[in-house]
């Protein structure tokens, strides 16, 4: 069924209530809590705190205000302009996006449980903030602005579990390529370097720095590697759904922090070569009635699911093809589908520890998700993730019987085709009401609207690989 977001709803005129924002101001008004931070702040010598949001693309946005000012910030907020969180302000086509300049800022109001002290510079500190319009706005002002992805996916978890008694858990599994001098590897032509200790060994002064920060910053790191040249993929434990997505969004400001230490590029782009793997972000999942998993049934041992995880199962799958533009939102993102034997899926389906589906078993209780990319905004994948699994549930989805073997071949999926461009995974986007109905629908028509600029961009732009192709010159 699909969710019901406050900005799709009438507007009640804002005297006869308290706003999402005086909730959210009331919240911060925790005494315990402030004074809390504040002995944080006082103890550590922090001198700055940014206060960040997420744009819709995922990209980190940010004010920097000296810590003297905390709480004044925790009660009024920041204010940045719509037009940010749009990540465009122009399509090619001279559409003005997030309102247009003319539009007013919005206010973006920290998250307490959020704060945390920069590891790399201890003056600094940071908060995520949900976002609002403004309260001097007639009739909205206080609300929740339409396009706050982070916001967005709380509402959406909360009244998930507030339907169900449930609540997700995931593990994102980041990939990511490290460009610059003395990184490079040759390896034999048709062998691959994953997993070698000595390019690991290469690695060493990123990844220490990475894990170690990460650890600073809370993420109970668990396990890394070494994939294909350059890349690298580094795990932390698995927790509320909210959390990992904050925490990946975190993760890459890390990366980018210690590439700019080392002097090296820091990319999450999904494909950047032809020919070697891409940077997948798998989500793994699991379902929680409190602390019981109800994807698996505790007393079978062999890899298994239960009837309610089937169809949690049959939600994801259903609904694969709707949510792949938010799985993989760039062009780019396409191409670690086509590049074949490079373990990302290019069917829909699901199969028993096997890399080439969609979704995966991984072990009893946890389904891999491998449609999403290092480019993912977490907010919108995990909003669409939960949005389908209340779906799986609600309808009893049957999943159909796990595939066996490579699902690289054509066979036909009960599911239908993966789309395998951004502009076909827009139209399923648009047409799939359930993963649409997993944000606010004014955020989706911005969303469309962003994508369907960068996919016409990319349709009109003369590629090298086009020139190589038809730039013949036979005597
Ligand atoms: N570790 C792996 O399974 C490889 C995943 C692969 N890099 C992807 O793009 O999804």
């Amino acid at each position: 069924m699909p969710v019901t977001h406050d900005s799709d709803v009438p507007q009640e005129p804002a005297a006869t209530g308290i706003t999402p924002l005086d909730e959210h101001r009331e919240r911060n008004a925790d005494e315990a809590a402030v004074r809390e931070i504040v002995g944080q702040i006082q103890q550590t010598g922090v001198e700055f705190v940014y206060y960040q949001t997420v744009s819709l693309t995922g990209r980190v946005l940010g004010k920097v205000v000296p810590a003297r000012h905390l709480h004044r910030n925790l009660e009024r907020g920041v204010n940045m302009h719509r037009t940010a969180v749009a990540d465009l302000q122009v399509t090619r086509e001279g559409a003005l996006l997030g309102g247009g300049t003319q539009a007013p800022e919005f206010t973006a109001l920290p998250d307490l449980d959020t704060f945390a002290v920069l590891p790399w510079d201890r003056t600094v500190a940071r908060f995520f903030c949900q976002v609002y319009e403004p309260e001097h706005l007639p009739e909205v002002g206080g609300r929740h602005l339409a396009h706050d992805a982070r916001g967005n996916l709380k509402r959406v978890h909360a009244a998930f579990t507030e339907r169900t008694g449930l609540h997700l858990r995931t593990g994102c599994e980041p990939e990511m390529s490290w460009l610059g001098e003395g990184l490079k590897v040759r390896v034999r032509p048709g062998s691959s370097p994953s997993y070698h200790a000595d390019c690991l060994e290469l690695m060493r002064p990123i990844y220490q720095r990475v894990i170690r920060y990460a650890q600073q910053l809370g993420f109970d790191m668990v396990e890394g590697d070494y994939e294909d040249p350059g890349q690298l993929e580094l795990n932390w434990n698995f927790d509320h759904a909210d959390r990992t997505a904050d925490r990946l969004v975190t993760y890459r400001q890390i990366c980018r922090q210690v590439a700019r230490e080392l002097g090296v590029t820091a990319s999450f782009m999904p494909k950047p070569f032809t020919g070697m793997m891409g940077n997948g972000c798998h989500h793994n999942f699991s379902v929680w009635r409190g602390e019981e998993n109800v994807l698996a049934d505790p007393a079978v041992r062999e890899l298994h699911l239960t009837e309610t995880g089937r169809h949690v199962l049959g939600g994801v799958l259903a609904h694969a093809a709707g949510s792949m533009a938010l799985m993989g939102p760039t062009v780019n993102s396409y191409k670690r589908y086509w590049d074949v034997g490079q373990f990302a899926p290019a069917q829909i389906n699901w199969g028993m520890d096997n890399k080439t589906c969609t979704v995966r078993l991984s072990a009893n209780g946890r389904l891999e998700c491998k449609l999403p990319d290092a480019s993912v905004n977490p907010y919108l994948s995990h909003a669409a993730l939960i949005a389908a699994i209340q779906d799986g549930l609600d309808n009893g989805i049957d999943p159909g019987e796990p595939h066996s073997g490579d699902s690289t071949d054509a066979s036909v999926s009960k599911f239908g085709p993966l789309p395998l461009t951004l502009g076909d995974a827009l139209n399923a986007f648009a047409a799939d009401e359930v993963v649409r109905s997993s944000m606010p629908e004014e955020m989706a028509e911005l969303y469309l609207a962003l994508k369907h600029d960068e996919w016409a961009r990319f349709c009109g732009a003369v590629t090298d690989w086009e020139r190589d192709m038809y730039t013949e010159a036979l005597p």
